[in-house]
């Protein structure tokens, strides 16, 4: 395909040889009289090459070079004129100026300008989208996904890494929210501090606080010495606040203060600290929600969401199932000294057809059992769990043996916690108590199957 040349001259006379003589050259040639057309020309039409004159009136050659490259940054100019200085020529090429050409000229030498000038563009062009490749391979490499609702999540994560703007991670459990917020941080300016990661689920109320914000010695008992929290630690690098949903109120509000202020005091301590941390937090519950149940606080949801990111479950990725399980395959290859070389198909039919409530984290454990208990060189469907594809074992009572005896506990589990979770209105230390565990255990098996709470609003709910 020949390219297309924009030709700008005032002197229509001249115009009309040279488009005569380029077009001869092989381009297309679109002509302009005045600096205003060309710019008009330059938002509608593919143009590879703007050649324009120097001296024009109203817009001249030079303003015209300075549009072009906020309009088109990559685009080559060559410029003519027929006072040739070396000024000028000096003058234009700092401009960037691809070229320049003095009038009058042989069109051999325009001819091998306009060649040079479009090879060099090609050249570059080629060379940014390899950069921009490469740049994209090795900054998520680990972020296995070509899906275009993954695709869509690495867009965000490119935009925003570079800003100190907060996110808000949503998406339910084992989709890969903390994986973002590294991928985040270490993309961003604050890559050479720490990242730091706390789970709000995971720690006691008493306890979060101090966690949080650090204490100072006899703030209370057992504060023997005086310790940093995760804010201090996260100085100048990034703070993961996990399962945030799950942060109780008076917390919140402090969270907020940090937020708005900068600035945060040590529990026991009346010394405000200044401190500089980008918070990325995560949610598997629907925050939004949350606020309308009162449970999260408008203000600090309004904070937090400056830059949203939804990770869309596996089951909406399944494309992605086969590429990340042949990813977790090779570590797990590499770990276990095992040389497994992938799935048959009835295999990879099986976990695609599967709604993986705990999502990638779950199709991470089921490779890694899969690998234990392969003898062959490939996975087959009998080495996934039968839960994968199997239909009920037990109908009227009768069991259909053979049954995967740790796949059907697995379910049943799975099925009595998310009915004893709905017992308690999502309220989960009376839904332990249901289920005859503590809370802790109860918490593990939540996270392990990927089930999703929802606390009911109005206090307490009666248990029944
Ligand atoms: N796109 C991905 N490519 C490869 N591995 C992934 C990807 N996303 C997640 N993982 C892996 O899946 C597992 C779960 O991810 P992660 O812990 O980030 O999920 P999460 O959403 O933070 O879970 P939770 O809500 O339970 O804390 C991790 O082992 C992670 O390495």
């Amino acid at each position: 395909m020949s390219h297309t040349v924009l030709l700008v001259d005032d002197e229509a006379r001249l115009a009309d040889v040279l488009t005569v003589a380029i077009e001869r050259l092989g381009y297309r040639v679109l002509s302009a009289d005045s600096g205003e057309a060309a710019l008009r020309l330059l938002e509608s039409e593919p143009v590879d090459l703007l050649l324009t004159d120097l001296r024009m009136p109203g817009l001249s050659g030079r303003d015209l070079l300075r549009e072009s490259k906020k309009r088109r940054p990559g685009l080559p100019v060559v410029v003519m004129t027929a006072y040739s200085s070396v000024k000028d020529a000096v003058e234009v090429i700092k401009e960037g100026a691809f070229d320049y050409i003095g009038k009058p000229f042989e069109i051999d030498d325009l001819e091998t300008v306009l060649k040079n000038a479009l090879l060099l563009s090609n050249a570059l062009a080629d060379n940014e989208r390899l950069r921009k490749e490469l740049v994209g391979r090795y900054r998520f490499d680990n972020l296995v996904g070509a899906s275009p609702a993954f695709r869509k999540v690495i867009e965000s994560i490119t935009e925003v890494c570079e800003s100190r703007a907060n996110v808000l991670i949503s998406g339910e459990s084992g989709t890969g929210k903390e994986m973002v917020a590294r991928a985040i941080h270490y993309n961003s300016p604050r890559r050479d501090h720490p990242f730091v990661a706390i789970n709000c689920a995971a720690i006691p109320e008493t306890l979060l606080e101090s966690e949080l914000f650090g204490h100072v010695k006899g703030a209370f008992t057992g504060a023997v010495v005086n310790r940093p929290g995760r804010f201090e630690q996260a100085d100048r690098g990034t703070l993961f606040l996990d399962e945030i949903g799950d942060m109780p109120t008076s917390i919140q509000a402090k969270i907020l203060r940090v937020l708005q202020e900068r600035a945060f005091e040590p529990v026991g301590s009346v010394r405000t600290r200044a401190v500089d941390v980008r918070i990325v937090a995560a949610s598997n519950k629907d925050l939004r929600q949350e606020v309308q149940l009162g449970n999260f606080r408008e203000d600090l949801f309004y904070r937090l969401n400056v830059f949203p990111i939804t990770l869309p479950p596996l089951r909406e990725r399944v494309e992605d199932i086969p590429s990340l399980a042949h990813f977790f395959l090779e570590g797990f290859n590499s770990d276990m000294g095992k040389r497994i070389e992938g799935f048959s198909p009835a295999a990879l039919a099986a976990m695609s057809g599967y709604g993986w409530p705990g999502n990638i984290r779950e199709l991470q454990n089921c490779i890694e059992r899969a690998v234990i208990v392969c003898k062959s060189e490939q996975i087959g469907e009998g080495d996934l769990p039968r839960y994968l594809s199997a239909p009920r074992p037990v109908a009227n009572g009768t069991p259909a043996f053979p049954i995967d005896l740790d796949g059907e506990l697995a379910r049943i589990e799975q099925e009595l916690i998310i009915a004893a979770v709905n017992r308690a209105e999502g309220i989960q230390v009376n839904a332990a108590a249901l289920l005859g565990i503590n809370e802790r255990s109860l918490w593990h098996r939540i996270k392990k199957f990927g089930i999703q709470i929802t606390k009911r609003a109005g206090g307490e709910p009666p248990l029944r």
